[in-house]
């Protein structure tokens, strides 16, 4: 019998409206496989312990306010050691590969894959594969081990480098095949995610007994189904400082504006949570809330009204990707790309704070002091705080245990604090966005203040999209990729 060019969901329906979107595994390709007992039941560390394996029956749900009457809804295969392992320790040779952006907790996620291959399975054989998919083809692989990687986590960034660009399918399953390597780690954001599922295909295509495994990294928290990428927490700890300087500047000075621009290009979560943590922040532009300047309702009457009301001093708080289309309004754009086919927008913090500057100085309207903080790379090159730490232990753990259990084209991920095996279309078929007329903006408009800046027209439109999304079980506001500013 062939195998198929592309893999077919797997969707499993029960009773009362369960789905179950499964993820693929090595039978499904691949006849006759041996198993053997998982060593972990021989570790001393892990005696204790009540339920040695998780239940493979067990799944997680996808929404969990539910009605009387609600159907059962979506379900994800739940993560955790299995009775059976489809590798013996000895014959396991595992890689671990970093792309994308940096991002709080890589070299955390990178140790505890080690170590949890090591210390849990016995396996010895783990090789990093360095900077990112070209990395695959280009250069020769590291030797990882406990002792290599034992204090890589109290250091930023990653030790395995990274890289955007460079995703050649074929030549990286080519390297694959030829090193021997059955279990491939891949740690990246939604670009990084799309390169693994094309990568698992094609080692289905050619019936090869090797685990493609995902863990979704991401500062931006962009990544759909799960509930909040690795890192995110340390990233928004980390602008604090950032909103707190530019509220001391903000204080110190007569009529003064603090301007600090935040990661996140099409999603504006780190913005959001920072401001709503910071609480000294007065206005928070995002991608997802579009706004204007001039006439009434706009930001240049709130600044006016807001440096009157406050004792001359305030903060913003401006995502990157947010206002791009008023920059390409007022601003010669060109179409730059990155090597991944990102679109590269402009500084929209720059943008902002002449926009600001201008308007005052026009007339000799106001006198203004405006001081610009830019964290953007501060806030993702630190290493991981202590929650981010032990998510990416956890996270580690659970994308192992899948792999040993002959699961593959998955993605792991923290799905309403259950860690599960999500199928790589499940999060790369659309992006995570904040939806502003969730509760948690209306939070955010209610703690700065600012102006919503939206027609109720717009914000009727935005309700009805919104809940025919929960109808259809979604929990967070995804927006389908094809619905995304254009790249
Ligand atoms: N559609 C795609 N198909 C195959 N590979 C892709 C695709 N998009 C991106 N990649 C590859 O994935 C890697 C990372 O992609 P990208 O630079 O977009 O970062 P990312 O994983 O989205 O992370 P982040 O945006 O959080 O920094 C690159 O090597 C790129 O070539
Ligand atoms: O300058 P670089 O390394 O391409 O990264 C910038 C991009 O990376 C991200 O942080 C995503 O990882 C985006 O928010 C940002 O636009
Ligand atoms: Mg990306």
């Amino acid at each position: 019998m062939g195998i198929s060019a592309n893999s077919e969901p797997k969707i499993i329906s029960g009773d009362f409206g369960y789905v179950l979107e499964d993820v693929p595994h090595f039978t499904d390709y691949i006849p006759d496989l041996p198993t053997y007992p998982n060593p972990l039941q021989d570790n001393p560390s892990y005696s204790v312990v009540k339920q040695y394996f998780v239940n493979v029956d067990d799944t997680v749900a996808q929404k969990i306010v539910v009605q009387k009457d609600s159907p059962r809804g979506t379900h994800f295969r739940r993560a955790g050691p299995r009775q059976k392992v489809y590798f013996e320790p000895d014959d396991v040779h595992a890689c671990i590969v970093t792309c994308g952006g940096l991002c709080p907790g890589l070299n955390t996620v990178i140790r505890e894959i080690v170590c949890g291959l090591y210390y849990m399975y016995g396996v010895h054989r783990v090789s990093g594969i360095e900077g990112g998919y070209r990395g695959f083809y280009s250069k020769n692989t590291i030797p990882l081990t406990p002792k290599v990687v034992n204090d890589i986590h109290k250091r930023g960034g990653t030790i395995l480098g990274t890289s955007r660009g460079g995703h050649d399918t074929s030549k990286i399953v080519d390297c694959i095949q030829d090193r021997g390597i059955n279990q491939v780690y891949i740690l990246g954001g939604d670009g990084t995610q799309k390169g693994a599922s094309m990568i698992f295909e094609e080692i289905r295509r050619r019936g090869l007994k090797v685990a493609v495994a995902g863990i979704p990294k991401t500062i931006d928290n962009d990544i759909p189904v799960i509930d909040k990428s690795f890192g995110f927490d340390t990233a928004v700890e980390e602008a604090q400082r950032a909103i707190n300087a530019a509220h001391v500047e903000a204080e110190s000075f007569e009529n003064c504006i603090g301007v600090v621009k935040l990661m996140g290009r099409y999603s504006g979560f780190i913005a959001m949570y920072a401001t709503l943590a910071s609480r000294d922040v007065d206005c928070c532009l995002i991608p997802e809330s579009p706004f204007y300047l001039e006439g009434a309702g706009g930001l240049f009457e709130y600044i006016e009204r807001r440096l009157k009301e406050n004792g001359g001093h305030m903060v913003i708080v401006i995502a990157e990707g947010a206002g791009q289309e008023l920059l390409a309004e007022s601003m010669l754009t060109v179409n730059h790309q990155d090597a991944s086919g990102n679109k590269l927008l402009q500084d929209s913090g720059l943008w902002l704070s002449q926009k600001i500057k201008d308007h005052f100085s026009k007339q000799n309207k106001m006198a203004i002091n405006l001081k610009y903080i830019d964290p953007t790379y501060m806030i993702r090159a630190i290493p991981s705080n202590a929650s981010d730490n032990v998510y990416c232990t956890l996270l580690a753990h659970s994308v192992i245990h899948g792999a040993m259990a002959g699961y593959t084209g998955f993605t792991v991920g923290s799905v309403n604090g259950r860690h599960a095996y999500i199928p790589f279309h499940r999060v790369i078929e659309r992006q995570n966005k904040i939806c502003i007329t969730d509760r948690m903006w209306a939070r955010l408009l209610s703690s700065t203040n600012q102006p919503s800046f939206l027609d109720p027209k717009d914000v009727a439109e935005t309700k009805e999209e919104t809940v025919a999304q929960l109808v259809n079980g979604e929990n967070h506001l995804d927006v389908p990729a094809t619905v995304r500013p254009k790249d």
